[in-house]
């Protein structure tokens, strides 16, 4: 008689899963704050008040701050002064600084200002494309690949972003077979990292472990990272299943700012502080002074006025 029984049990794909996967040892956070935080404020952030945070941010050791976006000031007017910023910036060695480009036009104006890393920018979803960067994706993506062959020659790397991979807010349930086709565009094209956007926080556990394993399937594992909005609260959930997976590099803002002016309703991206609590407590290296980046989202809370999103801010009373 077998005193053990084996319990053989497949569980479906996308349920969450108590995986014995182990977790990576260190995370890459690439703080978006200064861009993805600060470019839906509504009143002007004086370019002083950019400069400061940035630099106290790479003083807390993150190690990728993205400073800034060279897109049309008539489309995104809070990051016109991008030139200033990117001149401002006390430049730490060994922090990366990358700036959004959606186009050519914007990769030679980042160069001029001295961006030594860009990102590019797509969408999984045709109606968002058209919103946000006024063409289609199959457009945007030639767009793209004139960027990267301007990047090759200038030796800059490029990160690749793919907006509303868990839902869009103009074509709702987005399939993950469309995500895994831009962004395995996005990689062959010869994207470094390419960033999985939950554009607007919809995404839970279980909608998120079936999209990464249909992107994983076109781009290793170790070339992924995500990007999660803390909309309906499940940001840190579901940045817990991408470690399971062997996702190591995680996107976040400070005090959790942000929201893209094109997607309506999307609140800001999860909080860095809280990213940051939870991989310590998780054991996870980060290179973060979670007591110094505290203080530059007390600073921008106070500066801009407004409530911290960081539950860890908050419970620690660093408002
Ligand atoms: C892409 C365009 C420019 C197309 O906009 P367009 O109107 O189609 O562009 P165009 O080529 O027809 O040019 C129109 C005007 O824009 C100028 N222009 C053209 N390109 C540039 C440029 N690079 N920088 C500065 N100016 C530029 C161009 O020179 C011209 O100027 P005019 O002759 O009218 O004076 C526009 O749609 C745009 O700037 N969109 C940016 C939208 C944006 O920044 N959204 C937020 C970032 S994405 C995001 O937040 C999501 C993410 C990344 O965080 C991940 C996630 O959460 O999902």
């Amino acid at each position: 008689v077998n005193d053990k029984i084996t319990f053989q049990f497949k569980f479906p794909t996308n349920r969450w899963r108590p995986s014995g996967q182990a977790l990576p040892e260190k995370v890459k956070i690439v703080e978006v704050g200064p861009r993805d935080g600060l470019q839906n404020e509504k009143t002007m952030v004086p370019t002083e008040t950019k400069i400061n945070l940035i630099d106290m941010l790479s003083a807390s050791g993150l190690p990728v701050i993205e400073a800034t976006s060279f897109v049309s000031p008539k489309w995104v007017p809070q990051m016109a002064d991008q030139v200033e910023v990117m001149k401002g910036i006390d430049r730490k060695p060994g922090v990366s600084y990358p700036v959004l480009t959606p186009n050519l036009k914007g990769f030679q104006a980042a160069i001029k200002a001295g961006a030594s890393e860009v990102a590019i920018f797509g969408a999984a979803s045709e109606l968002f494309s058209k919103k946000n960067i006024n063409c289609s994706v199959d457009e945007s993506l030639q767009r793209f690949d004139e960027v990267m062959k301007a990047a090759k020659e200038f030796g800059v790397p490029v990160r690749g972003y793919v907006s509303c991979v868990l839902g869009c807010p103009y074509e709702g349930k987005v399939a993950p077979e469309k995500v895994a086709h831009v962004a395995k565009r996005l990689y062959s094209m010869g994207c470094y990292e390419i960033s999985l956007g939950d554009t607007i926080g919809v995404g839970t556990p279980g909608s998120m472990s079936k999209m990464l394993e249909a992107v994983s399937r076109e781009v290793p594992v170790n070339a992924l990272a995500v990007h999660c909005h803390d909309t309906y609260g499940q940001a840190l959930a579901n940045i817990l299943v991408a470690l399971q997976m062997g996702i190591s590099v995680v996107d976040s803002s400070v005090a959790g700012l942000g929201g893209c002016p094109y997607a309506q309703g999307a609140s800001g991206n999860v909080a860095t502080e809280d990213v940051v609590y939870m991989l310590h407590g998780l054991g996870i290296q980060t290179g973060v002074d979670l007591s110094k980046l505290m203080d530059a989202g007390a600073f921008i809370c106070r500066t801009l006025n407004r409530k911290t999103n960081s539950k860890v801010a908050q419970a620690t009373c660093k408002l």
